[in-house]
């Protein structure tokens, strides 16, 4: 099996009293996808966010290609590789869908004041590449037809597909869905399983994704975690956990 790029051990997330994480243990081996699933409620958010540095966990560790990076805080994590949607949609609403991946771009663009008061050529260049780079994300995901579209004007599926390019416009090692097909249409939902597959195989892009849309979580996942209550509760293959009594009663309760 491919190395592990994200392992979090014995993760714990307290909020005053609640302890909505408890003890939680990850493996994310390079280039598969994973799922976090998991009753309404179960601590999944709080892992992605502890994950992503938006909390510093009460306890347990978080490596990421080996390295220790829990308490980081959001932006250097981000930094490392780490990138991730959130549950709503979050993107900038007035701005062209062209305009919100340049915003993910700014890092990489040659920033240096003089050079843009100067419009150097190294600055039109690295202007020239960040376009290019936009331009390039934005057919991947079929959105170059709406390029000149504010983000807020376009149909939910391709809003979502947006906010997925414009963390690809980073060049993540690892992309974090936090439910990406909520709120989708069966076809838009057939759409984004193309898209996750695509961006893995042909960018070699690791993802860890929360979804409840249990069909493209067995069709679509490598491997399944599963959190309840805070406290993880299987993990395995697709075919594992459907066949799983404790993950079936978690679900649906005792008979
Ligand atoms: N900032 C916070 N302060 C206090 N409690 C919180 C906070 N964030 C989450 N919780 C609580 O922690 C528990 C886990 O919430 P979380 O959002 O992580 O669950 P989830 O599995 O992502 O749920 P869902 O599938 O409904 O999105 C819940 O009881 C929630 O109310």
């Amino acid at each position: 099996m491919s190395r592990i790029i994200l392992q979090a051990s014995g993760l714990c997330m307290r909020f005053g009293g609640l302890l909505a994480v408890n003890g939680v243990n990850l493996n994310v081996h390079e280039k598969q996808i994973v799922s976090m699933i998991g009753p309404n409620g179960a601590g999944k958010t709080t892992v992605f966010n502890c994950l992503t540095g938006f909390y510093r966990p009460s306890s347990g560790s978080i490596r990421l290609n080996g390295e220790a990076i829990e308490g980081l805080p959001g932006h250097k994590i981000a930094r490392k590789g780490v990138v991730r949607t959130f549950q709503n949609v979050r993107l900038f609403k007035d701005m062209t869908a062209m305009e919100n991946l340049l915003v993910a771009q700014h890092r990489h663009i040659n920033t240096n004041f003089i050079a843009g008061l100067l419009k150097t050529p190294a600055f039109r260049r690295s202007e020239r590449q960040a376009m290019e780079n936009a331009a390039y994300w934005l057919e991947q995901v079929d959105l170059l037809d709406v390029a000149n579209r504010n983000a807020g004007t376009l149909a939910y599926g391709q809003q979502r597909r947006l906010e997925i390019a414009r963390c690809m416009m980073t060049r993540p090692e690892l992309l974090m869905l936090d439910e990406p097909a909520a709120g989708l249409n069966p076809r838009e939902t057939e759409d984004l399983k193309a898209l996750i597959g695509m961006l893995r195989d042909q960018h070699g892009v690791t993802v860890l994704l929360i979804e409840h849309d249990m069909k493209l979580v067995m069709s679509i996942s490598d491997h399944i975690f599963v959190i309840n209550q805070g406290t993880p509760l299987a993990d395995g293959s697709p075919q594992q956990i459907r066949d799983n009594p404790h993950v079936i009663k978690a679900y649906l309760g005792e008979a």
